[in-house]
Parts: C-alpha cells; structure tokens; sequence
C-alpha cells in the first residue's frame, strides 16, 4: 500500500492559457495509505483524468505523483503496482471464476496453497464461494462484475486499487449489496481504495473521504459528515445532499445582517459586505414571527413525502426549502412563515468560498 501524493495539473491541449483549457486545474493532494477514497463529480468534472493520472495511464502535463515520496510520474500502471476495475468486467470468460481470481497471483509467481487460500477468501467475500467452479463465459453480468472486483482486490501487495464507475453495469439492489460488501472488504483488508463516481450515495456509502469535483477542480475533500455539514464551497451544499443546500444573497454590517429584506443580528462574526448564507433544508425550522435569526417567507408548496414533509417557499428573492417532521403543522401554500435560517449550522460564503 502507498501514500499517495499528486501536485499536478493536467490539459489534453498544448499551451494552456485559460482555466477552461485545463480538465484538470493545478491542485496539490495526499491519499493516505489504507484510505478509502471517492472522486465524485458531474460529468466532465476530471474524475477519470485523475485516476488515469494516478494509475499511470497517462501522464500529467505538468507536476508530478508520488507514491511514498518516490517519483512516480513517468512510471506504468505495471511498474506502479496498480490494480485497476473498470465500468465493464475485464475477464476471461474460457477460465472458471476461481481461475480467473487466481490469475493476478500466478502472474506474481505465489505459492499454489497461498493462492488457493487467497482465492477462497477473495470468493467468501464477494459471495461467490459456490461459483468457484464455474466457467465466466455462463455467468451474468454481475457476476462477472464481481469477479472483475474480486480480480481487482486478490493481490494484497499492490500500491492501491482504482475503480472506475465499477457498479455501472449492477442492477440497483445488487449494487447496494455490493456497496456495503466493498466498505467491509476495505475495513477487513486495509487497501489503498479510489473510487470514480458521479453518484453521490454511492460516495458517501464507500468511501471515508469524499473528493468532490468540479470543472477540473477538488473543491473539498472531507467526510459524508464534513461535506454535509461544512461544505468548503457552494458547489458542495448544492452538489451534496436532496436536495442541497440553500442559499439566501445576505449583506453583513457592524454585527447585523440583511436577509432578504429583514435585518437580523449575527450570531457570529463575520466578514463586512456581501455574503451568501447557506443553510440545509434539514436545518430551516418555522419560527415565530419575528423570532431572532428568522425571515419571512412565502409557502409555494408543501410535499408529503412520507418519512418527512417538504416546504418550498419563497424569501424575498430566493427559494427556500426546509424539511419538516412529518406531524409539523404547517399553513396552507400561499400563507406566510417565518423561517429560521440563522443559527449553529448556517455556512457564510465569499466568492463561493466558506468564510464563517
Ligand atoms: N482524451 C481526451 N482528449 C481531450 N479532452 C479530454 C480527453 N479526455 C477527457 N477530456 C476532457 O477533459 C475533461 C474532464 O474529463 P474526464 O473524463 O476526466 O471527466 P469525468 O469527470 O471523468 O467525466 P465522466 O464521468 O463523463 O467520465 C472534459 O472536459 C473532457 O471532455
């Protein structure tokens, strides 16, 4: 297992001259050893251009990687000691399930009863003791995705483990299964894991730290519990959590803050000027009226969703969400409520940047 350190950036184009030119923008950061990581973003975030960069399918255009403070940058995945799982099952379909499990260890020449028991471990783990004799070729899928998986982890001398959307091809409860399953794996096994997705619960479920992307940039890395919490910049409130993070324009000066319309006292202090508020629909409670810390606001909407209720309402010129117990007692669309958006858990930004 490796420590893993990039300070790079990366453009597919010659003469980069502009911040749009880069799929990756100049970043510096560690993967710790045993760590189990995912790099979540929207589409053409730069999510598979830094496990590429990391595995050593292609080499950044500028800065380096290092594994262990050795400079790898210029290395092969081989060299790297890097396992690799893909979106779709890299397999050989004549070999039974056993065999290829076993592959990656022959191909390190390991003793016969040390590979026999490797495999068998490999296979309890992932559910597939019973198939261990079966030929890939007759397999579904799945099966064959778990086995891709199993490949993947069998070797416990490789520097780390890079999964590309590995779940893609699962249908959706196997997928849960198989979530959990790679959670207890990475706790039984300790391997380095980095783990592509743009499916935010599949993040938060696998992985003790969260790379959230976007545009070519990691805006925070942290924990489900610091993502949701503390988001480092807007784009995670908004990215994390459903629905994400509200934000109210706000105007801080000398210890009281106008909030769409209503001036209210800090509850903290902050930086003088414009400021954006953040606060989670999970944390917006209905107020009296005029209770420190609350706005106005007009209700457009109330869903039951079952386990909770949904407001949506309007604050001067933003929307609002708040999510409510289910039994709250709550007026009809077109009243107005106070919401309390001021508190322990509101976020206050700059420049989309988190300053208080
Ligand atoms: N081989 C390439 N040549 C030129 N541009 C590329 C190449 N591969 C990716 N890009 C561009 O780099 C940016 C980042 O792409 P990347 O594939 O790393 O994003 P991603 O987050 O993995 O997205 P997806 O989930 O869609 O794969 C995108 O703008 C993409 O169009």
């Amino acid at each position: 297992m490796a420590r893993i350190d990039l300070d790079l950036a990366h453009a597919y184009r010659p003469n980069p001259a502009q911040e749009s030119d880069y799929a990756l923008l100049p970043l510096k950061m560690s993967f710790r050893d045993g760590g189990a990581y995912a790099l979540l973003g929207p589409s053409g975030c730069g999510k598979t251009t830094m496990l590429n960069i990391i595995s050593g399918l292609l080499a950044p255009s500028q800065g380096s990687v290092k594994f262990d403070g050795r400079d790898v940058t210029r290395e092969t995945p081989q060299q790297r000691n890097i396992a690799q799982v893909f979106q779709f099952p890299v397999i050989y379909d004549t070999m039974t399930v056993a065999q290829n499990l076993a592959f990656p260890l022959h191909n390190r020449k390991l003793p016969a009863e040390q590979i026999r028991k490797r495999v068998g471990e490999i296979a309890e783990m992932l559910d597939m003791s019973g198939q261990l004799n079966q030929r890939a070729a007759g397999l579904a899928a799945d099966a064959k995705q778990k086995i891709s998986l199993g490949r993947g982890l069998v070797r416990d001398d490789v520097s780390a483990v890079l999964f590309d959307e590995p779940l893609t091809v699962i249908d959706p409860h196997l997928k849960w299964q198989l979530r959990r399953k790679l959670k207890q794996i990475h706790r039984e096994l300790k391997l380095t894991l980095i783990y592509v997705t743009h499916d935010q619960v599949e993040a938060l479920t696998f992985a003790e730290e969260v790379v959230v992307m976007t545009r070519g940039r990691a805006v925070q890395i942290g924990s489900a519990e610091a993502l949701f919490e503390r988001p480092a910049h807007t784009f995670v409130g908004h990215f994390i959590g459903s629905p994400g993070m509200n934000f109210l324009p706000v105007t801080s000066a000398g210890g009281m803050l106008e909030i769409a319309g209503t001036r209210l006292t800090a509850t903290r202090e902050l930086p003088e000027g414009a400021l954006k508020l953040g606060i989670r629909p999970e944390y917006v409670a209905l107020a009296e009226a005029n209770a420190p810390g609350a706005v106005p606001a007009t209700l457009t909407q109330v869903q039951d969703v079952g386990t909770h209720l949904m407001l949506s309402a309007r604050a001067g010129e933003s929307a609002v969400k708040a999510r409510l117990a289910s039994d709250a007692a709550v007026p009809a669309p077109g009243a107005t409520v106070w919401l309390q958006v001021l508190g322990r858990k509101s976020c206050f930004y700059r420049d989309e940047e988190l300053v208080a």
